[in-house]
Formats: structure tokens, sequence, C-alpha cells
């Protein structure tokens, strides 16, 4: 008696396009994101998984990923929950920066230490940072975003995932327990928080996983909620 679930990090966007810090900043599916968000759909439509329910971010990345998987498999009527606990990790006032700015800034050594770390944070976003606004005053997180002490002006890798598994533990885990067949749509660090804990990875592999864009991969989960398959990546 097992269960599974069905997991993606949304597909590209219009700033993953230009190598672009975006974290918090509430950036468009790229053309190529949308396309892989589509074909998604269409592998799930004809596959064996039908969901009863599916989790999301607060960001319209993943939420329209999502939206194109669902029509996309004809399961328009399942019921989306949206969670900031799901969001992209928060990179400060790294955030808008390529990678050019960012060595410029701060220089190629500070670069390397951020890129390895699982919990050095980048510099705090100021409230004067041109993205500042937008993010902290996005419409999409005034109800059930973060409280103001929860709001980040910056993350590393250990605080998304602390804020990620209490929405885990606490939403996902009874669901599962009571055998829903749940679909994740989220992004590359808050599902890596996820499959960290699933299978128990080390703070440094962690760190140097990458998860594909726009491809779902399956979780089979014991009684006890153990993998019993990681990571499955379904697709043509
Ligand atoms: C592929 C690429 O150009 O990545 C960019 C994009 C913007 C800036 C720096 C780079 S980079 O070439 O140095 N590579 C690069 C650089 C970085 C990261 C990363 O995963 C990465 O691949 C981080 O996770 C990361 C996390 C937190 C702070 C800084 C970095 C960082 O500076």
């Amino acid at each position: 008696d097992t269960v599974d679930i069905i997991m993606v990090r949304h597909g590209e966007s219009e700033w993953n396009l230009k190598n672009l810090f975006c974290g918090w900043f509430d950036a468009e599916l790229s053309e190529a994101g949308l396309k892989e968000a589509q074909s998604a759909g269409d592998y799930l439509k004809g596959s064996p998984y039908k969901f009863d329910i599916a989790y999301t971010s607060m960001l319209k990345r993943a939420q329209n990923t999502l939206a194109n998987i669902l029509e996309g498999s004809g399961q328009t009527n399942v019921p989306i929950i949206k969670t900031w606990r799901l969001n992209e990790r928060h990179y400060g006032a790294l955030t808008g920066l390529n990678k050019v700015e960012t060595v410029e800034k701060y220089g190629a050594d500070q670069v390397a230490i951020w890129r390895r770390s699982f919990d050095t944070p980048p510099p705090e976003m100021p409230e004067d940072h041109p993205y500042y606004d937008s993010i902290r005053n996005n419409p999409a997180l005034k109800e059930d975003g973060p409280t103001p002490e929860e709001f980040p002006k910056t993350e590393s890798l250990k605080l998304t995932i602390e804020r990620t598994l209490p929405f885990w533990n606490s939403v996902v885990v009874p669901k599962l327990k009571e055998k829903a067949r749940i679909l994740i749509v989220a992004h590359g660090n808050s599902l890596r928080g996820i499959v960290k804990h699933l299978d128990n990875i080390s703070d440094e592999d962690i760190t140097n996983l990458n998860l594909p864009t726009g491809i779902p991969f399956l979780y089979t989960l014991d009684a006890n909620l153990k993998p019993v398959v990681s990571m499955k990546f379904l697709g043509d």
C-alpha cells in the first residue's frame, strides 16, 4: 500500500532565459517555458496519473505551469492550493542581476562561495532596491502570504528549506496518508527542500542538485512515506 506523488519544476521563465536571479520577482514564463508546461500536460494526459488536488506557489510562473498541465491533461476541475512556502528562494540584493553584474558587484570569489554554500544568504534586498516594491507589495502575497516577520529579505537554501518543510509536514503529509493523488508544481529550491527531506540528501549534495524545468517526476512512498521510487522522471 504505497502512494504516488508527482512534482514538476515550473517551465523556463523570462528571467531564466536572461540568466537573471529571479527569486520572488513574479516573472512570466518564456515561450519555451510555456511549451514545456504544455508537453508535460500532454504526457500526463496519456498517463494513468489523475489528481485529487494540486499545490503551487504564489508566483505566476509556477501557477501558469500548473494551469497548462491541468488543462493539457484534461483535469481542469482539480482544486489548486497556493502557498508562499512553495515560492522560489529569495535571492535578496542579487534579484535582477545577471552573471556579469553579480561578479562586478561582489567579485568572483564571493560568487563562488555563495554558489556552493548551503547556509550563506546573499545580502538583504534594501528598500530602495528596484524590485523591492513589486516583491514586498505583490498583491498575490496579500492573502495567505507570509506575515511581516516571515517576509524574507534574502534566503539561504537552508532558510528556504526551513520554510517549505512545515507546509510539506502539515498539509501534504496528512493528504498522502489519506492516499490523495497529489501534484506539486513549484521551484528549483522549494522542490530541493522536499526531495532532500524525502531522500535524506546531504546539505552538500542538495546544493548540487539542479532539477530540470517542466519535466514531471514521480515519488512512490510506502506507508511510512519512505520512498520506494525516488525522483523518477516521466516523459516520452
Ligand atoms: C548559469 C549562470 O550564468 O548562472 C549565473 C547567473 C547569474 C549570476 C551568476 C551565475 S554563475 O555563472 O556564476 N552560476 C551560478 C551562480 C550562483 C548560483 C548558481 O546556482 C549558479 O549556477 C547560486 O545558486 C547562487 C545562490 C545564492 C547566491 C549566489 C549564487 C550564484 O552566484
